[in-house]
């Protein structure tokens, strides 16, 4: 039996990458494999460089959507054809939600743009946890954290945020909230609680 792709999505400073090292050391989630986008390899390497400086914003997006395909091919379809689970910390709708915000003034419909060039090669998640903060509050909590990017800036993120509302209307089935203003012990718990009850 194939393995289940989970996503795990939000805006800056949601909460994803410290509820990503609580479900790693989760007892019920030893067998699952955990990775990320942008990865760790040499196109997420070029991807930190693009998002650390003034480059065009159609070849970022072809650098996240190289490291995406690479990604695929080299850890998701692998893990998933032998039955493993997945939980990947960001993935395709953070294209459509971060890229949806960069390439507005490109095209008339980004979103749609950025779905059509991941048509027929990419592997659509089953299931994509959404951890929901009000983007004021995940600024602040970037600014804890130290150096901020150019995309950890309030109008951005309030409409990456806003692309998210989009996607989740348009795919109701593969998406669930969980309101990541909670403490921390509490986000985990609903997390662990979807995950488990899914896979
Ligand atoms: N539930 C929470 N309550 C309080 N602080 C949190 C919570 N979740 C995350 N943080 C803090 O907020 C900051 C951003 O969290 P992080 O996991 O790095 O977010 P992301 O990976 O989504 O950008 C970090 O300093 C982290 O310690
Ligand atoms: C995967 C991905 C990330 N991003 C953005 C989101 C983040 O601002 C940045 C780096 O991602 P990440 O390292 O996950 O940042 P954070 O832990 O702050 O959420 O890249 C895109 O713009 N498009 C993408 O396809």
């Amino acid at each position: 039996m194939k393995g289940k792709l989970i996503t795990l999505e939000g805006i800056d400073g949601s909460g994803k990458s410290t509820i990503t090292e609580r479900l790693m050391n989760h007892p019920s989630l030893s067998n699952v494999v955990f990775t990320r986008e942008p990865t760790k390899n040499w196109i997420g390497k070029a991807v930190e460089q693009a998002i650390r400086s003034d480059t065009d914003q159609i070849a970022e997006f072809f650098l996240f959507t190289s490291d995406h395909a690479e990604h695929i091919s080299k850890t998701i379809y692998p893990a998933i054809e032998n039955g493993k689970n997945v939980i990947s910390d960001r993935y395709l709708d953070s294209r459509c939600a971060y890229q949806g915000v960069t390439l507005s003034e490109k095209f008339e419909d980004p979103i749609k743009w950025v779905q059509k060039i991941h048509d027929g090669w990419t592997i659509i998640p089953d299931l994509t946890i959404f951890l929901d903060i009000d983007p004021e509050f995940a600024i602040e909590r970037c600014g804890n954290r130290g150096e901020q990017t150019k995309f950890e800036k309030m109008e951005f993120l309030q409409q990456v945020y806003d692309n998210y509302q989009r996607l989740m209307k348009d795919n109701p089935e593969r998406f669930v909230v969980v309101d990541s203003s909670q403490p921390i012990e509490e986000v985990e718990k609903d997390v662990v609680d979807i995950i488990t009850s899914y896979i």
